[in-house]
């Protein structure tokens, strides 16, 4: 890759949600800052994903649902990269393209947003909390049985709407969305990972470009977050090796604990919450999916492939 390369113009692609809109414009932000008078663009796009609003994602199943139309923007060559939340990211990547930079991490937590109460405790018994994900769900029911979750799905100005209108006592969702669209003071309490552990990625930008934009992925080479990058390879090992599919209640959440050293938890529940299988481990960051992979094979040993198998889901076989 030649180092005097310098972009002249460059076009992102993303979803049109506001959030999604923001991060794009963060990136756009910090590579005009990185070259300066190299022209960026955004092309907004919609997906499946935005469409299907009737419906659980876990229910419509299907990986990819955020990211497909851009990575045809991105073969196709009307864009030059895509900016995801990672969480959105397959675990496998179609042929083709690769995941060029991770980003440095915002808030990795959930946050409960609700106006009448301060936190999952204070709900009353039958309290209609909201949430758009199973492993969401399935930790809330494992500590608080007497709650009535419902489904949530929608941009965040949709499910706050709904919220506001009184379809929910509380909802649940991503701390670091209410804080880039400037809503962070509707927060009445961000969880913490013990109580609700993060989804792999949570909370982090990726970039996808297509594989053999080596040009593109030496420009954004500046921007990647070694630290980052570290944490969610570790989560999304963990997630590769348990299926990588969001039809099952899965948490993973690794720290940087002291200098090079990789603090990962993960969990794997029923979607009922009655079973909640944890597993922990250190590691070095250099390992970091390989930590990953051997805390996904204690969480099999312990009882997740019996969990993924009663859900129809696919374990990939480990190799070597
Ligand atoms: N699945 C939707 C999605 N994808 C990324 C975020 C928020 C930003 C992030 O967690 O990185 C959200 C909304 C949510 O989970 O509340």
């Amino acid at each position: 890759m030649s180092t005097t390369s310098f972009p002249r113009k460059l076009v992102i692609a993303t979803r049109a949600s506001r959030l999604a809109l923001w991060q794009a414009h963060h990136v756009a932000d910090l590579l005009r800052n990185r070259y300066p008078g190299c022209e960026v663009e955004l092309l907004e796009m919609t997906t499946r994903g935005d469409q299907i609003l009737d419906r659980t994602l876990s229910k419509v199943g299907g990986k990819g649902l955020f990211v497909k139309e851009l990575e045809t923007a991105l073969h196709d060559g009307r864009a030059d990269l895509a900016v995801h939340s990672l969480k959105d990211v397959p675990m496998e990547l179609p042929e083709g393209f690769s995941l060029a930079a991770v980003l440095p991490r915002g808030d990795v937590h959930d946050a409960l947003v609700s106006s009448r109460y301060d936190s999952l405790e204070a709900l009353p018994e039958g309290a209609v909390v909201g949430t758009s994900s199973l492993r969401r769900e399935a930790q809330i029911r494992a500590r608080w049985p007497h709650l009535d979750i419902k489904p949530l799905r929608g941009n965040l100005d949709t499910r706050l709407g709904k919220l506001d209108a009184g379809e929910y006592d509380a909802i649940v969702l991503a701390a670091t969305g209410l804080q880039r669209l400037g809503m962070a003071e509707r927060i009445r309490t961000v969880l913490p990972a013990a109580l609700s552990l993060p989804a792999a990625g949570q909370g982090a930008l990726g970039i996808e470009i297509r594989a053999d934009r080596t040009d593109v992925a030496g420009w954004l080479a500046p921007l990647v977050c070694p630290a980052t990058t570290a944490r969610v390879a570790a989560e999304r090992a963990v997630s590769r090796a348990l299926g990588g599919s969001c039809q099952v209640p899965l948490a993973a959440y690794a720290e940087i604990d002291g200098g090079d050293t990789l603090w990962l938890r993960a969990l794997v529940a029923t979607p009922d919450g009655r079973t909640v299988l944890r597993a922990e481990q250190r590691g070095a960051i250099a390992d970091a999916e390989v930590l990953g992979t051997e805390v996904a094979a204690a969480l099999l040993q312990d009882g997740a492939a019996a969990i993924l198998e009663g859900l129809g889901i696919e374990v990939p076989s480990r190799q070597g």
